[in-house]
Parts: C-alpha cells; structure tokens; sequence
C-alpha cells in the first residue's frame, strides 16, 4: 500500500467529508450540522491521505485558544477529524498522520495540541495524557429540593429564542473563558454550537429552548436545554437536557437551577459535561440523588516543553529540573529547568541532573492541574529522582478551579 499525505483543498471538503461519515459509523449529518462543519473547517490545517485517487485518511486541527492555569490563553492546535477508511485500518495510517501533524503544530510555533477522543486509548502512544475530567449528572429533581440562595428572586428568568439570545449568552461565555482552565475562546461560528438544533437529531426531545437569568435588565446566565417527555403509570416523568449552563455568579447560577428543578412533567435533569467542582453539588442536601459519574475530556500534548510550561503561571514557587521521554517529538526529550511563580515562568534546556522524570504524556496530563503529580507517581507514571521534588511540583502545578472543557470539538 503506497499513501500519500496533502494538505486539504477548499474543493475537495465534500468527498472529504463524506469519508467522514463513512469512518464514524455511515451515519451522514444533516445538512444544517454538515454547514456548520463546513463553516468551522480550517481548510489550511487540514490534510487528506489519499491511496492513488481515493481518500482513505483525514485529519485536520482548529486553531484555539485555551485557558492555563494563571489565566492567559494559549494558541494550540485542536485536533479533530481523525479517520481512516475501514479498507485501510491497522496499517499505520493513523501513526502517520500524527506525526506529520505533531511536526506541522511544531512548525507554526504552537506549543500545545489538545483533542477530545472517541476512544482513548488510540491517544496515549502519540503523547496525549487526559489532562481535564468532566461531570454527568443524572439530578433527582424530585426528591431533592431545589437550590435556593438569598437573592435568588432578584433574579428576572425569561425564556427566549436561542437564536435571539445568542450574542448575549456568548458574551457571558466569553467572560467566563479566562476563569477556568480548560476553556476556550470561541473562533468565528463556534458560537452557532450552543443553538444547533436540527430537527432530525431530536430523537423525541422538543426543540431547543434558552432560558436567560438578568439582573438590573444584564444578562447574568443562560441555560439552553430541551425536554424529553415521558409518561409512566404513576404519572409525568419527563427529562430536561441540560446542553449548557454559564453564570458569571452564585445568585444567577442558583436561580438558573432552581428553574430547571421547577419545569413541569419532568423529574430529573441530566447533565453530561460539568466541570468536577461544579457548585450544584453544594446546592443541593444530597449529592447522592445527583446520579454523579465522572470521565476524561480533554487530552494535552506538550509539543514545545518550553514554550508550555512558561506559559503558564505556578500556584507556589517552583524551581526543578524535569527529564522528559518523548520519541514522537524527539525535540522534547531531555532535561528541562522550570523556575516560576504566581507571577510567571521560564523553561529552559539544561544539563543538571534530573529531579523528577516523566513521559510527555504525563506532562500533559499534569499540564492544567487536573491530575496531581503525586497520582501520577502512584502509578509509576512519573519517577522522583530528588526526594522532595513531588510534592513541590504537585503543589505548584494544582489550580484552585477544576480545568474543564465546556465542549467536545
Ligand atoms: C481526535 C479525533 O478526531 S478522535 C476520532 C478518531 N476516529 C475514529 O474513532 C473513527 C473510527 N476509527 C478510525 O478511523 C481508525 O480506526 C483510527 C483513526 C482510530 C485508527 O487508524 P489506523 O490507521 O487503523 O491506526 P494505525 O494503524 O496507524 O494504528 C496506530 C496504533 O494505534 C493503535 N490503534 C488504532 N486504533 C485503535 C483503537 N481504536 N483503540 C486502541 N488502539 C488503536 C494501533 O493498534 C497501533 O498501535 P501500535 O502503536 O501498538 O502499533
């Protein structure tokens, strides 16, 4: 089998496309979701591998910027529409599309690239580490009492049109972005997910509807959901889909909530991508009745070592010497100084002798501080080389706010 790899043509997204959907189970997407996806496209970032004429591979990334602990953004390559044609799989297609891509992040100066996984497990041997967690929740709106908070009835809910609403919900989004790390500012169209609401994925739900929670006539939150009806022997059992919910405070965020325990014929509300700190679970008496799971989200790959690691700030003073183990990207590899603070960084190649050793992958994990060095250790993922130098990395590389990714790309 002789392949070729080349940068998509503008031309050429249809029948690129279409493999696509072929990869990802034949299902195709509807026309308003194919134009969005067209209309996100970043057609320059995209490749096509092709076996003579036909296309049997596909990748491409979105040029983000993400939230790091300190609060700067970052621009990163966001990885997204990987696929190999069944006929082609197992041989090595896969592996060298990320190559080319790693080397092509490496070349336009980003320093990091990230991913959401269909399975994890394809990710981890490219130097991808699962770097943010993400919370389901399956809320019992029946046996827990809704959240109530002093001020709440300050607060004006109005339901509206999504679409109507979109530029005010996208303001309080953006405002969110540099709170958190994990998150990320929207490039032109990202804004046009949240109200993506063809009638053809509905699978039973009612259409999308977005409630706005204003003080003093300001948009202070949103939340955009839809309703699934059901009814059993005993009565109304209805379920509210919660797609998105931002506040920019507690009363809002409590007032938001409070709405969707109330909405009628319904009896829980489920919820599949909160951040792990997310303060429902200190709204409600029993977090039990919250139907909790918790799974990975984001993957981090650290492309550029030094680039990464001063670009983000340190919750406590740090000054180590890292040794990374990275064959994909073997710039990374070797020793690293890292000196930074509250106030910022510098990583630097050195020759001093190690005090802590890890994978890049661990790195990425460790990256936003979602994953805490010492657990890394646990598992034999990172190695203490200089007694002392763990704990003080864990410490200085944790975040007081959960990393979280408010959507899949
Ligand atoms: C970021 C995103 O876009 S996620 C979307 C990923 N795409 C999909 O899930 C669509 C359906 N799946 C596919 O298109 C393909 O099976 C792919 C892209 C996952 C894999 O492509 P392939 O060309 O078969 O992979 P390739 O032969 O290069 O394998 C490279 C390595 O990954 C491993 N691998 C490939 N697929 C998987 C998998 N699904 N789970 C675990 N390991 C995997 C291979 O075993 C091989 O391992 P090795 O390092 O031990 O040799």
């Amino acid at each position: 089998m002789t392949t070729e790899l080349r940068q998509l043509r503008d031309a050429e997204w249809d029948a690129w496309y279409d493999k696509l959907d072929v990869a990802f189970g034949g299902v195709p997407d509807g026309p308003e979701r194919r134009a969005w996806w067209r209309s996100i496209t970043e057609v320059e970032r995209a490749f096509a591998v092709r076996d003579g004429a036909e296309i049997v591979g596909t990748g491409g990334s979105f040029s983000f910027g993400l939230t790091v602990p300190g609060g700067a953004e970052v621009a990163v390559a966001g990885v997204t529409l990987i696929s190999v044609q069944p006929t082609h799989r197992r041989r090595g297609v896969l592996r060298s599309m990320m190559r080319h891509q790693l080397a092509d992040v490496h070349e336009r100066g980003e320093a990091l690239a990230v991913l959401t996984a269909t399975e994890p497990a394809i990710y981890g041997r490219f130097g991808y580490g699962p770097a943010t967690q993400e919370l389901r929740m399956s809320v019992d709106t029946v046996r827990l009492a809704a959240p109530e908070l002093p001020g709440v009835d300050g607060v004006r809910l109005r339901l509206v049109e999504p679409e109507a609403a979109l530029a005010a919900c996208e303001e309080v989004y953006g405002r969110l972005v540099p709170t958190r790390p994990g998150m990320l500012a929207r490039r032109p169209h990202w804004e046009r997910l949240g109200v993506l609401d063809p009638a053809d994925e509905r699978q039973g739900t009612g259409q999308l509807q977005c409630v706005v929670a204003e003080v003093d006539g300001e948009v202070r939150g949103y939340a955009r959901y839809a309703v699934k009806p059901d009814w059993s022997h005993a009565g109304p059992c209805g379920t509210v889909l919660l797609r998105q919910l931002d506040a920019l405070d507690p009363v809002a965020y409590a007032a938001l909530w409070r709405y969707l325990f109330g909405i009628d014929l319904t009896s829980s509300v489920q919820v599949r991508g909160r951040p792990v700190d997310d303060p429902l679970l200190h709204l409600v008496a029993d977090q039990r009745r919250c139907g909790l799971g918790v799974r990975e989200a984001l993957f981090v790959r650290p492309v550029d070592v030094g680039a990464a690691l001063a670009a983000r700030t340190y919750q406590a003073p740090v000054d180590v010497v890292l040794e990374v183990a990275d064959d994909v990207c073997p710039w990374n590899a070797g020793r690293w100084r890292l000196s930074g603070d509250a106030k910022g960084a510098s990583c630097e190649r050195t020759t001093d002798p190690a005090e802590l050793a890890l994978p890049v992958g661990e790195l990425g994990s460790a990256y936003l501080g979602g994953f805490a060095w010492s657990g890394l250790a646990a598992a034999g993922r990172v190695r203490e080389v200089r007694p002392g130098a763990l704990g003080a990395a864990s410490v200085a590389f944790g975040s007081d706010v959960a990393p979280w990714l408010p959507h899949n790309f």
